[in-house]
């Protein structure tokens, strides 16, 4: 099986070389018209037109959420009675804003899009496979946002699958980077207006509100564990220094390692906003978004793999340890198991840069984000056909699922303000 495996890698990465034009197209397309989270139509519809040309794939345009769809490959082999094995790739491709694809959802959208074309070019090589398989092709919105993966996970889009497959582009190649949990507020003061030289003492100043709430989490982060980020702006503060302004609107993004801590982070930020309504005599109200990031949990076996194969591409992968952002995909890793790995792109530019834009849609970054595919497609291959290694991927995602239980029982989500 070993010399079948890797001729089956050779055809997955052939086939990725020989579709290298329509796929640098598709993620220049995407990267030349950016588009906001839950407003990627114009990539949806190119993603969706992609692979209804690539003929053989069933797809679902508009699957679930208006920008996300589904394109499904096969069943092919197995014989009766033999479970199905389901292979997900996903694609991302919103931007963000002001500064166009400066994380590279677009170079996101093209792994996985090649991804999925190589591995179904070594199925199609006609070998009665040992059980039926099928790969699916995920297309998920809004990941700098409300996070659209968690929306298709409530959907039930992920639900039969085996294994999901994506990539980031980064400054480096590292098989997994901390992505810690996440959940954000909009928070929202309303004061009164008025005149702010003829009769200041008739308005409730909701600028002052903000800049407080903005000074007490500022004090606040001296006494946050060194892991725990609070990060916000000021959305609105007011429209004409001589009106006192009546509304003020600011937006945070809470993180820490594990979700089961956010409560105690909401928690004390609350108390820094709620304290700056008191102190100004502002009303506010807080909106938390409708969907929290979890962390992502590791499999072990999955990177191991996607490293081995990485390395027999040239990829040189270092260990990071510092926490980084936070992605949807990591809600995704608690009910599936699946790998995120970082890409480099041929530049040095750090992500959510202008810089980084550039170099998202630099020729250079299509040799590093092919070869990316190649090693996904590889893996998914090792997946399948390396004796035991499917086994052994659900066995770890079912040990990490009742370790994370067993935590959860003893460290419940509650929220708690610490006393010293
Ligand atoms: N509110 C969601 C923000 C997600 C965003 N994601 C990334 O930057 C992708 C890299 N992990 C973040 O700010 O972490």
């Amino acid at each position: 099986m070993a010399e079948k495996l890797q001729a089956l890698k050779k055809q997955a990465c052939a086939s990725i070389d020989e579709t290298k034009d329509k796929l640098h197209q598709l993620a220049d397309a995407i990267w030349r018209h950016p588009e906001l989270a839950f407003e990627e139509r114009q990539a949806h519809d190119t993603l969706v037109r992609f692979f209804t040309q690539e003929k053989g794939w069933t797809v679902d345009a508009h699957y679930k959420l208006e920008t996300a769809f589904r394109a499904t490959w096969g069943p092919v082999g197995g014989g009766q009675g033999e479970s199905l094995v389901n292979v997900g790739f996903l694609c991302e491709y919103d931007a963000l804003p002001a500064i166009g694809h400066a994380c590279g959802h677009n170079l996101i959208a093209e792994t996985g899009a090649a991804a999925a074309l190589g591995l179904r070019a070594a199925l199609e090589s006609g070998e009665a496979w040992p059980m039926p398989i099928k790969v699916t092709v995920l297309g998920t919105p809004a990941e700098e946002d409300e996070g659209g993966k968690i929306d298709l996970l409530r959907e039930g889009a992920f639900e039969d699958l085996d294994v999901v497959f994506m990539a980031h582009p980064s400054q480096e190649d590292a098989t997994y980077i901390p992505d810690v949990a996440e959940h954000d507020v909009v928070i929202k003061y309303h004061g009164r207006a008025s005149h702010a030289s003829a009769y200041p003492w008739e308005g409730v100043n909701a600028l002052d509100a903000a800049v407080m709430a903005y000074t007490n989490v500022s004090v606040l982060r001296q006494q946050l564990k060194p892991d725990w980020r609070i990060h916000g702006i000021i959305r609105h503060g007011g429209v004409k220094p001589n009106i006192i302004p009546d509304y003020s609107e600011l937006e945070y993004y809470l993180r820490t390692p594990s979700y089961r801590d956010l409560p105690s982070i909401k928690a004390k930020v609350e108390a820094c906003f709620q304290a700056a309504a008191l102190a100004t005599g502002c009303t506010v109200e807080l909106l938390f978004a409708r969907n929290q990031f979890y962390e992502i949990v590791r499999n072990h076996t999955l990177e191991d793999l996607y490293e081995k194969n990485g390395k027999s591409l040239g990829m040189n992968f270092i260990t990071v340890k510092n926490s980084s952002g936070s992605t949807d995909f990591g809600n995704v890793t608690h009910a599936v198991p699946g790998i995120h790995p970082y890409f480099y792109i041929g530049s040095e530019a750090l992500n959510h840069t202008p810089e980084y834009t550039a170099a998202s849609g630099a020729a250079e970054a299509q040799f590093y984000t092919l070869r990316t595919a190649k090693a996904l497609a590889m893996t998914a291959l090792d997946v399948l056909f390396s004796p035991g290694a499917l086994d052994k991927v659900k066995q770890e995602f079912k040990e990490a699922k009742s370790r994370e239980e067993k935590e959860t029982k003893q460290k419940p989500q509650t929220a708690t303000i610490e006393k010293s």
